[in-house]
């Protein structure tokens, strides 16, 4: 969830990998071609092979986040062929102590296990510019939104390791969404069991809920939730929105307790859940500060993908597979693809890039949740260093229309430090945050490289507002945030705001333009390479992941969604792994 306002400092970088890798003799440079000789036949190592031993492997898995550890777990526990996982950050560290900051569900962690990606809020020309036959620099970045932090997780776990162990699924509105842009698979019938497997839901036991699978989901109940969240929450059912006990039973509108994977404040990402209990399996090697250049392919078999390129510190190296399986998450996965040849022939083509398949939809349609965060400085005594930040969400109308579309709850308990930027323009060591997230964005934007360099940072277009009814719902939205801030039970607890006042709230000019400018992504990037049937030009893999024009290769990440969730992400994301990796088993 969003917690940062719109500027930021760098995020420090990525710290060594802790665990080692096999170090090869540098191979050709990467730069245009994408192919590679066919391999030996088949040399499937035993059980218990170093990873160094093995010739081919079964299923190379790119990217041990959120989808990548879920995936790998699962393969590797059918037992009948050799995995190994590839993630470019470094392994969690084992044993993990409760205050490290992978372990603190209190706080996201924005810094050191993040890539320092810069992005840019907006869309700009630069596409155009490259395929034009430019630099690629299009006009120079002049606006703060043009650097946009985006910290996405670097690390064993990936997002589910860094963010805010918010545990809410998709509604059912959604997979119809999906399942009438042409994957019948993923209608909300379809997709329950995959949620159920993966959850184990202490507070709802029964036909809705799973409650034996690796994913603890806990809520706090109403009577334990803290003053401020109470007084939201009274609010709320003021204001006519219900109670709705169990946000993740597919209801829309209502108030209730957020479901968190945590336990004791601990966040319990996909490594603890997934894939921890794997480590020992013989079949699994995690190969930890690896990143993924490219895929490569056999050209003369249908353009069969036949392993990878790697790179670890600036030494290239390849990995032979009878299977790849994208899980890079939805800004790695389409850079991945790209560098390999897959993707808009006319990117390719401008960067010198030989074409492997022509698919355009690689890359484009990024989406994520846009938010506004209207930041308050709470009475003495009111909030508490420590304290839980995220305990109660409501589904509501914003007003514009009748349609449920922005979920709206606290950032609490908020120390202003661990906010790049924060405590120097304000001053204010604890705030609270009122975070208004629409949740069915039309705004797309897209993501793409600039140079074949495998080094060279890729532009990132996040699109937040290019579609004008964005900005018009997340207008309505803050004004009905300010309601809640002016209620007696909020504005006595949250005396002082930052930037807006009612005379401001009242002017329809002014909260246009301070949306336009306050809006953050909430870090859910997804869409980026969707998945559709063959008929959809900008679908890039059928609904079972596979990716057109080429064989033995696959995406099971959130790059394959072809409509964000009206959630934070997370939790679909590894519903969709948990799904695809049953179907590669079968
Ligand atoms: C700060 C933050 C807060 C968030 N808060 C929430 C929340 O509270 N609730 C929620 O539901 N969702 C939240 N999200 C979103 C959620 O975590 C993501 O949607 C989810 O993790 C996406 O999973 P994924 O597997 O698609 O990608 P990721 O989990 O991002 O995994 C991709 C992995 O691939 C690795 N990788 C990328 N490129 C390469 C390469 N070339 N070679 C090797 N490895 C590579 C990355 O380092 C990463 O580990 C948050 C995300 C962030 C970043």
């Amino acid at each position: 969830m969003t917690t940062t306002p719109s500027s930021g400092t760098p995020a420090s970088p990525t710290p060594a990998p802790s665990s080692g890798t096999s170090s090869a003799p540098t191979p050709a440079p990467s730069s245009g071609t994408s192919s590679a000789p066919t391999p030996s036949p088949s040399s499937s190592p035993s059980p218990g092979a170093s990873s160094s031993d093995v010739a081919e492997w079964d299923h190379v898995v790119v990217g041990g986040g959120s989808a990548g550890a879920l995936v790998a777990a699962r393969l590797a526990a059918r037992g009948t062929g050799t995995v190994l996982l590839l993630e470019a950050g470094p392994d969690q560290p084992r044993p993990r102590d409760r205050s490290h900051p992978l372990a603190d569900a209190g706080r996201l962690v924005l810094a050191g296990f993040n890539w320092d990606y810069r992005a840019n809020l907006r869309t700009s020309g630069r596409l155009e510019d490259l395929i034009k036959g430019g630099d690629g620099t299009g006009t120079p970045a002049r606006a703060l939104w043009e650097r946009f932090p985006y910290q996405l997780g670097k690390v064993i776990g990936g997002g589910s390791a860094v963010n805010g162990a918010i545990a809410l699924r998709g509604l059912p509105r959604d997979f119809a969404t999906w399942a009438a842009q042409g994957n019948p698979d993923w209608s909300w019938e379809r997709v329950l069991p995959f949620y159920r497997a993966i959850e184990n839901d202490a507070d709802f036991p029964g036909r809705l809920h799973g409650d034996s699978g690796p994913l603890p989901i806990r809520r706090t109940p109403r009577a334990h939730v803290h003053q401020l969240d109470a007084a939201f929450w009274e609010e709320c059912n003021r204001q006519g929105v219900r109670d709705l006990p169990d946000l993740n039973a597919g209801d829309e509108a209502g108030v209730g307790p957020i479901p968190g994977n945590t336990v004791d404040g601990e966040r319990i990402d996909a490594d603890t859940a997934f894939l921890a209990g794997s480590r020992e399996l013989p079949h699994l090697h995690v190969r930890p500060g690896v990143r993924v250049t490219r895929v490569l392919f056999d050209p003369k078999h249908r353009n069969r993908a036949v392993g990878v390129e790697t790179e670890r510190d600036g030494r290239l190296d390849t990995v032979r597979a009878r299977n790849v399986i994208l899980t890079a998450g939805a800004v790695g996965t389409p850079l991945v693809l790209q560098r390999s040849g897959v993707g808009d022939p006319a990117l390719l083509g401008a960067l010198g890039i030989d074409p492997v398949a022509d698919l355009p939809g690689v890359g484009r349609d990024l989406v994520d949740h846009p938010s506004v965060v209207i930041w308050s400085r709470p009475a003495d005594g009111v909030c508490t260093p420590g304290l839980p930040w995220r305990q109660v969400a409501a589904r509501m109308s914003s007003g514009f229309d009748e349609d449920v579309d922005v979920q709206m709850g606290l950032l609490n308990n908020v120390e202003s430090h661990t906010i790049p930027g924060f405590v120097d323009r304000l001053g204010w060591p604890l705030v609270v945050g009122l975070s208004v997230m629409l949740m069915r964005p039309r705004s797309r934007g897209r993501v793409f490289l600039t140079d074949a360099d495998p080094a060279a940072a890729p532009a990132i277009e996040i699109g937040l507002g290019t579609d004008p009814e964005d900005i018009e719902r997340l207008c309505h939205g803050v004004r009905r945030a300010w309601s809640f801030l002016r209620s007696p039970g909020l504005s006595d607890r949250l005396p002082r705001t930052q930037f807006w006042s009612d005379r401001m709230i009242a002017n329809d000019g002014v909260v246009r333009s301070g949306v336009r400018h306050i809006m953050n992504p909430g870090w859910h990037a997804s869409g980026s390479c969707r998945m559709g049937p063959d008929t959809d030009p900008y679908a890039v893999a059928d609904q079972e992941g596979r990716v057109y024009g080429t064989e033995n290769l696959r995406i099971a990440d959130a790059s394959l969604f072809p409509a964000i969730p009206s959630a934070p992400t997370n939790l679909t994301t590894l519903m969709l792994a948990e799904k695809l990796a049953r179907s590669m088993e079968e």
